[in-house]
């Protein structure tokens, strides 16, 4: 009976140990060459020091740690770049490494002829990469550089070339190391979409500082910290765990929540308060926006040549973000009352159509989104080709942390959960936050109200309570 090819090990560490030796002057290295026994003529590093797992074939693990806590070193050693000191590595599958810029790459060669060097290095035929080639272009989107010699290339002409081959040679094991932070949003967002399909079938090794992307993508993660693994399991629980670390608490896992032991509140009794849109702001705002922390967004125009989907019943002509008179934002700062305006030409008639948006952070994580199926549901009017619809949410920015972010925009006929998609645009708007006092977690909201007291455990409250700050 043959075994199933998707269960077993992929990628099996056992008691791996890397000891660098180094050497303070050139000539000490001849001196060890010349002189071997004699004496030690460098010092010994250890990078790696007896680390062990497994990664199961299917799973995505993360790779978390700071700075020189032996990632690479491992990577380049299940990779087989790196010879271990000590302990075994194994890997069952064919694999594709994206581990340092360039790297297997010819810089004299053209994008197209390291290509096809690097496909066929990686088990493809030349045939193969011929019928592959247009997909690859596709993916990579560098246009006529392709024909170009590669030591012309930006850092992110290479990782596009090189995540495209990578995508592209029927790989059973993908390595990672962070190279996705060096290409645009809307690439890294590609990546993640790709790297989401294959860890429907494949087993995916990540190596990265972001613990959100971690979490994003991977079943399982590995902290290490100076070439020590610190722990290895569930990605959410070790990336919390490393996260605690860093901001310098202890760390203790907590016990798993279940949806039983969550008791509801009950319901607030009498009229809810009215609170309206206006009211919404940060209570600190004033003083935020007059200081250097003033989340500045910027907002790029529409792109309709972005990655796109659908039936084609309907077409995405335009999005906007907007003040409340509908003048185009160049800039938004977060929490601001802002617009967004979606218009959609109507090519077969839809008889309920519905347009929804999806706010993404640089790996494709959704941090909000909406859609107009609930004022569609009551209206529920067909509408007819060569129609214009339009839709518009209002809404306060949230407050971003700095980084890019992209807005997809889709419209589709039937109910939410029950439709046909016509036209999907990824990537329809870009914005980028600039500056921001949000810096953890995904977005910041804004606070109507912090307060900080300080009371006196022996004296009556009220007496002695203490308001060290109050906004209001
Ligand atoms: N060839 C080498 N010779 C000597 N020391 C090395 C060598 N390669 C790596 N090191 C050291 O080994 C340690 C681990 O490095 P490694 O690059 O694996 O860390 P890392 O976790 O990937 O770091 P980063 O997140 O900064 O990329 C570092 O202290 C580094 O200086």
């Amino acid at each position: 009976m043959s075994s199933d090819p998707t269960s077993g090990a992929a990628i099996t560490v056992e008691g791996l140990k890397k000891v660098f030796r180094i050497y303070e002057r050139p000539r000490d290295r001849i001196l060890q060459l010349i002189l071997p026994g004699k004496r030690k003529f460098y010092r010994e590093f250890q990078a790696l020091d007896d680390v062990s797992f497994t990664v199961q074939k299917g799973q995505a693990v993360g790779i978390i740690g700071r700075n020189g806590s032996g990632k690479s070193t491992l990577l380049q050693m299940i990779c087989g770049i790196l010879h271990p000191t000590a302990g075994k590595v194994s890997c069952s599958g064919r694999v594709a490494a994206l581990l340092e810029l360039g790297a297997g790459f010819n810089p004299d060669f053209t994008g197209r002829e390291n290509v096809y060097m690097n496909a066929t290095l990686l088990g493809l035929t030349t045939a193969a990469v011929d019928e592959r080639m247009d997909d690859i272009l596709a993916f990579a989107e560098i246009g006529d550089f392709i024909d170009h010699p590669v030591k012309t290339y930006s850092s992110g002409m290479f990782v596009r070339l090189a995540f495209a081959v990578m995508a592209h040679v029927d790989a059973e094991i993908l390595i990672i190391d962070e190279a996705l932070a060096v290409g645009d949003a809307a690439f890294g967002q590609k990546c993640m979409r790709f790297l989401r399909r294959f860890r429907e079938t494949g087993t995916i090794l990540f190596v990265s500082h972001d613990t959100a992307a971690v979490i994003g993508l991977c079943d399982r993660a590995v902290w290490l910290d100076r070439g020590k693994m610190i722990i290895e399991g569930d990605a959410k629980t070790v990336c919390e765990a490393y996260y605690g670390h860093l901001f310098g608490g202890t760390v203790e896992t907590p016990p798993e929540k279940t949806v039983e032991a969550i008791t509801p509140s009950p319901a607030p009794e009498g009229p809810r308060p009215k609170v309206r849109a206006e009211d919404w702001v940060d209570g600190r705002r004033e003083w935020i926006n007059h200081s250097s922390l003033r989340n500045d967004i910027e907002v790029f125009t529409f792109d309709p040549s972005g990655t796109d989907f659908g039936a084609g019943g309907a077409e995405i002509e335009d999005v906007r973000l907007t003040d409340d008179d509908g003048h185009p934002y160049a800039w938004i700062v977060g929490g601001e009352p802002t617009r967004l305006r979606v218009t959609v030409r109507v090519r077969d008639e839809l008889r309920s159509p519905i347009i929804g948006f999806f706010v993404k952070d640089r790996l494709g994580q959704t941090l909000f989104g909406d859609n107009t199926f609930m004022n569609e549901k009551k209206l529920s009017k067909p509408a007819l080709p060569g129609q214009i619809l339009e839709a518009n949410f209002r809404f306060p920015m949230p407050i971003l942390p700095p980084g890019t972010y992209s807005i997809a925009v889709a419209v589709a006929d039937g109910t939410q959960t029950d439709h046909v998609q016509h036209h999907w645009l990824h990537d329809a708007v870009m914005v980028k936050s600039h500056v921001s006092h949000a810096t953890a977690g995904l977005v910041g909201i804004p606070m109507f109200e912090v307060r900080f007291e300080c009371h006196d455990p022996v004296a009556s409250p009220s007496s002695s309570m203490d308001k060290v700050g109050i906004v209001d």
